[in-house]
């Protein structure tokens, strides 16, 4: 059977939940939603495939660019895994969006996952997560995936979350302090191509989706969000993240 992860990891913990996912199957094909300059209409998933799709909840929902690349996609009836990884807030309606995505593109899900991973602003929430522990258990649902894929059986799991789903927004935007040495690497890897090749400190607001890529990679961190936001913003969800949430299997 032909594996497929088609991924969107902007700070990389949704590529460690895949990996831990994907452990025991065989040679996987990677396809990064992330990536500017991929034709993603080109692809051609063969119909025996199993294909895990992993995206990050943003605000309750995936990003919309990212399930916009998705959509381009031509499942061909390939098996299907939903993963969606967020940082032990919620994840809201993240799931059953990139169900009907996957369906509209012709994919037949099988299962889908939910996890947590470290919160990709806040980072005390969740820390350290996907960690060992959860890694094995991700690793056992992968193989319990893998035997319904290699079983034959196209039984729908019972997704959580609500339709119709609000609207992905973001706002929080990334600036670059003095230490920016315009070296363009957040420009180059920037999802969204919202960041100006040619000065660092310019960012189109109206492209930005707040994914925290740029934060992440910037080699001399002179990119960070408004620390009073951040603070608001950790506040406002320290409730809901001091309960440490579990991996959830929907087969
Ligand atoms: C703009 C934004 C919105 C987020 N919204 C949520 C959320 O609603 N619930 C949650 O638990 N985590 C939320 N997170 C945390 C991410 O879902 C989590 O850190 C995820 O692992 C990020 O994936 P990545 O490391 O692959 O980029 C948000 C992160 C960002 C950047």
């Amino acid at each position: 059977m032909k594996c497929y992860q088609i991924l969107f990891s902007p700070t990389g913990g949704t590529e460690k939940v895949a990996a831990a996912i994907t452990q025991n199957w065989p040679e996987v094909q990677t396809i990064d939603l992330s990536s500017t300059s991929t034709d993603f209409a080109s692809f051609f998933i063969e119909s025996g495939s199993l294909v895990l799709v992993a995206m990050p909840s943003f605000g309750d929902v995936a990003p919309q660019l990212a399930l916009d690349r998705f959509a381009q996609i031509n499942g061909n009836r390939a098996k299907c895994v939903l993963v969606a990884v967020y940082g032990n807030r919620a994840y809201g309606s993240t799931l059953v969006q990139m169900e009907d995505t996957a369906n509209a593109a012709g994919f037949q899900v099988i299962a889908a996952i939910s996890a947590v991973a470290e919160h990709s602003i806040i980072h005390e929430y969740a820390a350290g997560r996907p960690n060992a522990e959860d890694c094995k258990q991700l690793s056992a649902f992968g193989t319990k995936i893998f035997e319904k894929a290699l079983s034959g059986s196209l039984a729908v799991p019972a997704i959580p979350g609500k339709r119709p789903y609000k609207k992905s927004s973001s706002g929080f935007v990334p600036s670059a302090d003095s230490h920016c040495t315009n070296c363009g690497l957040c420009a180059e890897k920037c999802p969204a191509q919202a960041i100006s090749k040619d000065n660092g400190k310019v960012t189109d607001k109206s492209k930005c989706i707040s994914c925290m890529r740029c934060v992440s990679i910037c080699p001399v961190h002179a990119r960070s969000l408004n620390k009073v936001t951040v603070s608001v913003v950790a506040s406002a969800i320290k409730k809901a993240c001091s309960v440490q949430k579990s991996n959830e299997l929907f087969l």
